[in-house]
């Protein structure tokens, strides 16, 4: 189910235009969506999900037309959406929780319910806890719970905010394995603070800046965007203030800096191949290398 977003922009009250004039496309299969802090990756996210309007553009999801409510209706009744800040009732256990979603989700029957909910409980590795009550779970728990319920009703888009934030790195890694294995052929749209996250699963990805798109692209071609300007600074003086510092580490020497900048740092600055983290750097910070086009049509705007 291919998204085909055009010239979207929401203002919030107060003028923040938290998604501005945006352009973007997103494939079947696991895209991610990257950006700091404040650049509209949840914003957009909930225009997707058809909790925020947006001020203006338009966005299409497979054939259904988001800004007409027979278009919202289809979208979300084929959505699964989980969100930076699920709320779940701690006095209910993971079954009764799933239970009643699928109620809201209209559900009815009570045996097909209980089925699917058995089923989902198998997928996220939480059966032997489904009836242990919510309060106790740990943040990866929940958050396998959050992802059971985003996929009740089997949806073709499955978007998901954040969804690694406070897990320990093995549930992590579990967490995003599940996220792989359910794509397939639907669309799962992920959006992250954490790099790695996205080059484990993720074979496209889009960066936000001030709700803009600044990058779209395979992972391959992020890294690229650090081409020649990744660096090793080995020092025991004061810290480099060239360049975005990616990484510091002691060394017999001193210490060693991995640094993004665009021409060497320092004299005997050593050059290293580029990972993902240091092409989104190098984006993020406007020195990425265009070795394609860019993300927007040239001269739309000043
Ligand atoms: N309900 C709101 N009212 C007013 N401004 C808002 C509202 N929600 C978000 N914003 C502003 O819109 C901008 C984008 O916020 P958004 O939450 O979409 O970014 P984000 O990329 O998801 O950030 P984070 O990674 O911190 O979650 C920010 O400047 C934020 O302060």
């Amino acid at each position: 189910m291919r998204i085909e977003i055009s010239g979207l922009t929401k203002t919030y009250r107060g003028g923040v235009a938290a998604v501005d004039d945006l352009d973007l496309a997103v494939p079947t299969g696991m895209f991610g969506l990257l950006g700091a802090n404040g650049a509209g990756k949840t914003t957009l996210m909930r225009i997707l999900a058809g909790i925020v309007r947006p001020t203006s553009g338009r966005v299409t999801v497979g054939e259904h037309d988001l800004g007409t409510s027979a278009g919202r209706t289809a979208v979300q009744r084929d959505l699964g959406y989980l969100p930076q800040d699920l709320g779940v009732y701690p006095d209910l256990t993971a079954r009764q929780f799933l239970d009643y979603v699928a109620l809201l989700k209209g559900m009815d029957d009570r045996t097909v319910r209980r089925r699917r909910v058995g089923e989902l409980l198998e997928v996220v590795a939480l059966t032997e806890h489904a009836d242990r009550r919510l309060r106790g779970f740990s943040g990866g728990m929940r958050q396998r719970v959050g992802i059971a319920q985003a996929l009740l009703a089997d949806p073709q888009l499955l978007i998901v905010d954040e969804p690694t934030a406070g897990l320990d790195p093995e549930e992590r890694i579990r967490f995003r394995t599940l996220l792989s294995q359910f794509a397939g052929r639907r669309t799962v749209l992920l959006s992250t603070h954490i790099v790695d996250d996205i080059g484990q699963t993720c074979q496209e990805v889009a960066v936000l800046a001030r709700g803009r798109l600044i990058f779209r692209g395979t992972v391959e071609e992020l890294t690229r965007r650090a081409k020649g300007q990744v660096w090793s600074v080995v020092t025991d003086g004061p810290a480099p203030t060239e360049g975005t510092v990616v990484s510091a580490l002691p060394h017999d020497d001193g210490m060693r800096y991995r640094i993004v900048a665009p021409s060497a740092p320092r004299p005997g600055a050593r050059p290293l191949e580029p990972g993902l983290e240091d092409g989104y750097l190098a984006v993020a910070t406007g020195r990425g290398n265009a070795s394609r086009q860019p993300a927007s049509p040239p001269g739309r705007r000043p």
